[in-house]
């Protein structure tokens, strides 16, 4: 009779993904959920919007503009790095604007930005600061957004805006198809995607420099990936809501 007695084995913990891996992964879900490819946005881009359809997509997305440095406020009260914190604090400055220093010019902001594009799509700023007219699903959409910030780990909230890596070329690709179909849109109103490109490229580079750093794990890599998932799906399900109200006629916009 054997006296050792096997200790049940635990299963092996799987290897982490190399940087690459986790980037390629994070590339996969986008090609299938990042919101490029939602029905709007496809609409968008072939000139089928009509003028009322893109008024209510631009005040709608106001509605998510302005929540931005809110959840960026939320992450930076996470960040117990004071060089990360005065890093993260660009992006609340890059979308509220900043005084210059010194005789510099100041920065209006994105938010600003934001309010000129309305106004170059014939919308008043009044509506968009009202927050009148925001469709329910749009606010449930933004609202699980800042929340899932608030209430998630530093690594997870900042792997949330990783889907920034692709709204750069989106962007790029939104501005052509404005210029193409959409003339009656003042020129000065690209403004906030032209800004917006650059500014997006840095911070998705940043992100993604923090999340390989911090996700040490499969464990990790898997919630980055469910937390990018996620943020897709906030995207989709704000777009569904304008889709839905613009084909059954139930937008308020202008
Ligand atoms: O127009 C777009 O398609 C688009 C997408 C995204 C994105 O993918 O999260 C952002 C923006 N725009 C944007 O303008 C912006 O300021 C922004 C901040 C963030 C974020 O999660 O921190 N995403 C985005």
């Amino acid at each position: 009779m054997s006296t050792t007695t096997d200790a049940p084995r635990r299963p092996a913990r799987p290897l982490p993904w190399t940087p690459g891996e986790v980037e390629h992964r994070l590339r996969a879900i986008a090609a299938e959920r990042y919101h490029h490819r939602h029905p709007f946005n496809l609409r968008m881009h072939d000139g089928l919007l009509t003028r009322e359809e893109l008024r209510c997509w631009v005040l709608n997305r106001f509605h998510y503009q302005r929540h931005i440095p809110i959840k960026d406020a939320l992450i930076l009260a996470k960040l117990d790095d004071r060089d990360l914190r005065r890093s993260w604090i660009r992006r609340i400055h890059d979308h509220d604007g900043r005084d210059g220093d010194d005789g510099e010019q100041g920065d209006a902001g994105g938010i600003e930005r934001w309010l000129r594009l309305g106004e170059a799509a014939g919308l008043d700023r009044m509506p968009l600061l009202s927050g009148e007219g925001v469709l329910p699903g749009v606010r449930f959409a933004v609202e699980g957004y800042v929340n899932f910030c608030r209430l998630a780990t530093p690594l997870e909230a900042i792997a949330s805006s990783l889907t920034e890596l692709f709204a750069p070329d989106l962007m790029v690709t939104r501005i052509g198809a404005w210029e193409r179909h959409y003339p009656w849109i003042e020129p000065e109103g690209l403004r906030y995607f032209q800004v917006r490109v650059q500014q997006g490229r840095r911070d998705a580079d940043e992100a993604l420099a923090l999340v390989h750093r911090w996700a040490e794990t499969r464990a990790d890599q898997e919630r980055v990936l469910a937390a990018f998932t996620y943020k897709c799906d906030v995207l989709w399900s704000l777009l569904d809501a304008v889709e839905h109200a613009t084909t059954t006629g139930s937008a308020d916009a202008g």
